[in-house]
């Protein structure tokens, strides 16, 4: 293939990457069921109100000894009854339609972030990582169940109820509807002015919540360093400030709001309405203006207008909320999935070329320029330098982790973006110093790579790995769990990651030699657990300790994302250059610590 400049953007687009609102296409017919529903439920809840003013109507005239018309009594008394029974069928099947999508949207989501989390870069996955799809899959996923099984159908019922209501009013009784709408009129204006900058206040009290949630955690995770440090008493400071600050913010949120929350409440209370919508029912009575039947039906409605307003006020939360979750779900599809070669290609060998390869993080700053090296099957390559000189980096280019930005990264030929990544997978075997056991059995833990192997072959990787014996001092050895009856050392979690790598068996490893928190016997253990692993294969290590690279094929010094030296060992000392310099300085802070015949 030819060399050719390849950025991060996608060559396809991807599947998941959904169109505007396309989160609710699996349950688009069930949305449209549940607001028929709701608007049915709404309708007919009204209408038994209706058939009571229409059947005081109907048998009043009886009072003056007039006759009764039975037949439309009866006619008013089936429709309340059907009325009801529809009202109460539409609520219980709206009911039981929302919690099925919603069941159903939930799964919808939750697969389409599994499948579009198994497509990131894994790169991706850094600390931050978790706490994202933690978020995505508890807060966002949930704010969408509030949205499609209570929201839809309350907002609908709050918005009907009242408009059907005061149309029948109006048709009624003009003056005595327009007085039932006072209250509602009131209590609407008073709820604007109440939430006015109220979204600006919302998001100060969010960020309220979220500081003083930084803060604890803070406060506990620092507690050992503050306390070593006798800094306990500022650490807590901070804490008490942010609490201080939380509680005056709601303080004075609430004082502000209050009046008028009262307010609200108080023109909407049954009893304030009952009493006020009397008063004018007399008065239209006493004046002529009003039949004494006209005023019974703005009593029984006009009680119903304004409890709506209250639970729209929650709803409306909801729907924000389901907003801010759409926004925080599209966002994350967005993520640009790694790039999948539409000809995949099989490596030719094992041989592993780093050709002109540049890369950036951010497209901004460049921390590989041009990086040019081979790595021939049977020999051990070190990347050494200083810190952020962009080992790791260049190490996490061969699994896959980034793409290069420019240039190419080959395995027997073929571009490793070219190679399907299961392939992939079975020709590159990495151990990186954050690692990453499962709460699961060590066996299960060393056979993740290759769940067909035999407890035989598990146990024969473990005992390379330098961690049999230990595993077998476990009560249940192989079967203790990590986390539960498995608690390891940072050397030994090591360790059983190194014989996962060994019983995948692939034929290149990219390995950080982290040996930062091993002790000295852990150190000479994974020392001899990585010779061990990189026999007969193409190894690119990246190396800390000098003294342990003495023996490797070939050395990479790495400065400033550039390739500045390379050789033996041998010839990098004979050449006096930067690894000359490192060697001598490391050689004099480990003077005691190097091994016997180290310092050549
Ligand atoms: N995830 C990241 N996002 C942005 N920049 C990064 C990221 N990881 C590393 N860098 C930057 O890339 C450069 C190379 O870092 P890299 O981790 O590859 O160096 P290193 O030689 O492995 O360092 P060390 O020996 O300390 O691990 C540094 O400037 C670093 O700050």
């Amino acid at each position: 293939m030819s060399e050719r400049k390849r950025g991060a953007a996608h060559p396809h687009p991807h599947p998941d990457t959904p169109p505007e609102g396309g989160f609710f296409d699996p349950v688009r017919g069930s949305l449209a069921t549940i607001i028929a529903l709701s608007l049915i439920g709404a309708t007919s809840s009204v209408v038994p109100f209706i058939a009571i003013v229409e059947l005081a109507r109907t048998l009043l005239p009886a009072l003056d000894g007039a006759a009764v018309d039975t037949g439309r009594v009866w006619v008013i008394v089936i429709v309340a009854v059907g009325a009801l029974l529809v009202s109460f069928a539409a609520a219980f099947t709206s009911g039981m339609v929302s919690h099925f999508a919603d069941a159903e949207l939930q799964l919808s989501l939750r697969r389409r972030i599994i499948r579009h989390l198994q497509r990131l870069p894994l790169g991706w996955f850094d600390a931050r990582a978790s706490g994202t799809v933690r978020k995505l899959v508890e807060n966002d996923v949930v704010a969408l169940h509030q949205l499609v099984a209570h929201a839809i159908h309350d907002v609908i019922t709050a918005i009907t109820v009242p408009v059907i209501s005061l149309v029948y009013l109006f048709a009624v009784q003009w003056q005595f509807a327009l007085a039932a709408m006072l209250p509602l009129v009131i209590a609407a204006g008073l709820y604007v002015v109440m939430m006015r900058g109220g979204m600006d206040k919302y998001a100060q009290y969010e960020n309220a919540t979220a500081w003083l949630a930084e803060a604890t955690v803070e406060f506990v995770q620092g507690i050992a360093v503050v306390k070593r440090f006798g800094q306990l008493g500022r650490s807590h400071q901070r804490y008490r400030d942010e609490q201080r600050g939380y509680v005056d913010f709601v303080g004075q949120w609430t004082r502000e709001t209050a009046v008028m929350f009262t307010l609200v409440e108080i023109v909407t209370s049954p009893l304030v309405v009952l009493v006020y919508l009397l008063a004018v029912g007399l008065w239209l009575v006493g004046s002529g203006a009003a039949q004494p039947i006209d005023v019974l039906p703005g009593l029984l409605l006009g009680l119903g207008l304004t409890a709506p307003l209250m639970s729209l006020g929650s709803s409306g939360q909801f729907l924000r909320n389901a907003a801010k979750a759409q926004r925080s779900l599209a966002g994350f599809f967005e993520l640009q999935p790694i790039a999948l070669s539409a000809e995949p290609q099989t490596p030719g060998s094992s041989e592993l070329a780093f050709e002109s390869v540049s890369f950036s993080y951010d497209g901004a700053h460049t921390v590989l320029h041009e990086i040019g090296a081979a790595c021939t099957p049977g020999t051990v390559t070190a990347l050494v330098g200083s810190s952020g000189s962009g080992k790791s980096t260049l190490a996490k280019l061969v699994p896959r982790f980034y793409d290069a930005t420019a240039g190419r990264v080959a395995i027997g030929g073929a571009d490793v973006r070219d190679i399907a990544s299961d392939e992939l997978y079975r020709e590159v075997g990495f151990v990186f110093q954050d690692v990453q056991l499962l709460r699961a059995s060590l066996r299960e833990n060393i056979r993740l790579t290759r769940p067909d192997a035999s407890d035989v072959e598990v146990e024969r990787a473990a005992r390379a790995a330098q961690i049999h014996e230990r595993i077998l001092r476990f009560e249940r050895g192989y079967d203790a769990v990590v986390g539960e009856d498995a608690n390891l050392s940072g050397g030994e979690a090591q360790r059983v990651t190194i014989a996962r790598a060994l019983l995948a068996d692939a034929p290149i490893l990219v390995l950080d030699e982290a040996t930062a928190f091993a002790d000295p016997d852990s150190e000479a253990a994974i020392q001899r657990a990585l010779g061990a692993l990189t026999e007969h294969r193409t190894v690119l290590v990246i190396a800390h300790r000098l003294h342990t690279i003495v023996g490797v094929d070939r050395i990479l010094v790495l400065h400033d994302g550039r390739v500045v030296e390379q050789g033996t060992h041998a010839e990098l000392v004979a050449a006096g250059g930067r690894f000359a310099r490192m060697w001598s300085d490391y050689q004099h802070n480990h003077a005691r610590a190097l091994p016997e015949g180290a310092n050549r």
